[in-house]
């Protein structure tokens, strides 16, 4: 690592911003950081003016995270490379459907021995039926190491500093310190894990239980029916990660990452909102996206999306009944009303005794 470690968020929606608040504040308290932190502002015009100008100007993003100051040493940056280049940590924050694209961006113009930290919840697919973390996309594309970051955090509350926990998964242990240093704060509290793959699997398929969770909501089948959901939806992704992420710790579902990211997500989360109204307003999710969230985007759809295309080549959509459900009832192959139909008899019920 530098002298002076040089930071940039890649990335300035609603949880970009939000970590932009902690993330500046640390690099201008401690020494170990260099103070100036840029971050890569997707440009757009917000009544006439450029949003890196609103931001410069009056350090808030009006769009993303309206009534929260950033830090004035977070700097809004339009030109990714132009943010990225003196990076010791590249801090990625994006929707994950951009990701691909933002790496062939940065490709060759960082410097050599940056490290990454992904706060990216989603999937990739990968050629041959499977499906990428996003993480391995970062390493893999621009040859550097990279963390993880998932917990309980919806952004708005942690731009609010209400006090929650998140997880770092991060395999190299060396790099542990600098990456809490730069992320914990008195209300924002970080517990490192090695268990990195773990971590950033709870991340991406929370979302889509979201999803669930919102139909019950909409279907108004009270909160045990949410509890069942959310259960099963646990013991699908602790599945999940048996199956194709093998070695991974069950411990891991006990840190923020799982059953507390799981919980914020299926009560307070945008995917809960859209596929409750998904279900409320017979509008389809893209255009209650447009509608409800002001350009934010949903993962949930989408990483069901990705998840079932791993799931359908393997022939494994019936041991993840919950998951297959809920991906055909956003892409309109099922009823909402049909998601209790199909998990009914989940492979869960059928323990023997
Ligand atoms: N918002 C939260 O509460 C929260 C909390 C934890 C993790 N996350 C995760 O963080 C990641 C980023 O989420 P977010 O909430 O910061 O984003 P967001 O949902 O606010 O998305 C909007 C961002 O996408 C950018 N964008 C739009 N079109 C683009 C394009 N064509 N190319 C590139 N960028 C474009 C916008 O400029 C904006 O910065 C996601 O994976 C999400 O799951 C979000
Ligand atoms: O608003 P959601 O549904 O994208 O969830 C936000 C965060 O991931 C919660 O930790």
């Amino acid at each position: 690592m530098a002298e002076k470690v040089n930071v940039c968020i890649v990335g300035s929606g609603n949880w970009g911003s939000a970590i932009a608040k902690i993330v500046g504040a640390n690099a201008a308290a401690l020494p170990e950081f260099e103070e100036r932190v840029t971050m890569f502002v997707y440009e757009e015009m917000i009544d006439g003016k450029k949003l890196t100008e609103i931001i410069n100007e009056t350090h808030e993003n009006v769009k993303y995270l309206k009534g929260h100051k950033l830090p004035t040493n977070v700097v809004a940056v339009p030109d990714l490379v132009e943010a990225a280049k003196n990076a010791d940590i590249l801090i990625f924050v994006v929707p994950h459907q951009f990701i691909p694209n933002f790496c062939k961006q940065l490709l060759g113009k960082i410097k050599p021995n940056a490290i990454a930290i992904s706060l990216i919840k989603g999937f990739d697919k990968a050629e041959g039926g499977g499906i990428d973390l996003i993480s391995h996309i970062i390493t893999r594309h621009l040859k550097i190491p990279c963390a993880v970051l998932m917990g309980a955090n919806l952004a708005n509350e942690v731009a609010e500093g209400n006090f929650c926990e998140t997880t770092i998964g991060c395999t190299d242990k060396k790099y542990g310190k600098v990456l809490r240093d730069l992320f914990q704060a008195n209300h924002f509290r970080v517990v490192v894990v090695e268990d990195a793959d773990a971590v950033e699997v709870c991340g991406a398929l929370k979302n889509i239980v979201a999803c669930g969770a919102g139909f019950v909501d909409g279907l108004k089948l009270g909160d045990n029916t949410k509890a069942a959901v959310i259960r099963l939806g646990l013991m699908e992704m602790i599945r999940f990660v048996d199956v194709f992420y093998p070695g991974s710790k069950l411990s891991t579902f006990f840190e923020s990452c799982g059953v507390a990211d799981l919980i914020t997500t299926c009560y307070g989360g945008r995917n809960r909102r859209v596929s409750e109204a998904f279900v409320t307003s017979g509008k389809t999710i893209e255009d209650l996206e447009k509608e409800m969230l002001n350009g934010q985007k949903l993962q949930g759809p989408p990483t069901a999306e990705e998840v079932n295309y791993m799931l359908k080549n393997k022939g494994l959509e019936d041991k993840f009944p919950l998951f297959t459900a809920i991906h055909k009832i956003c892409t309109n192959q099922l009823k909402p009303k049909d998601l209790i139909d199909c998990i009914r008899n989940h492979p869960e019920h059928m323990q023997t005794l």
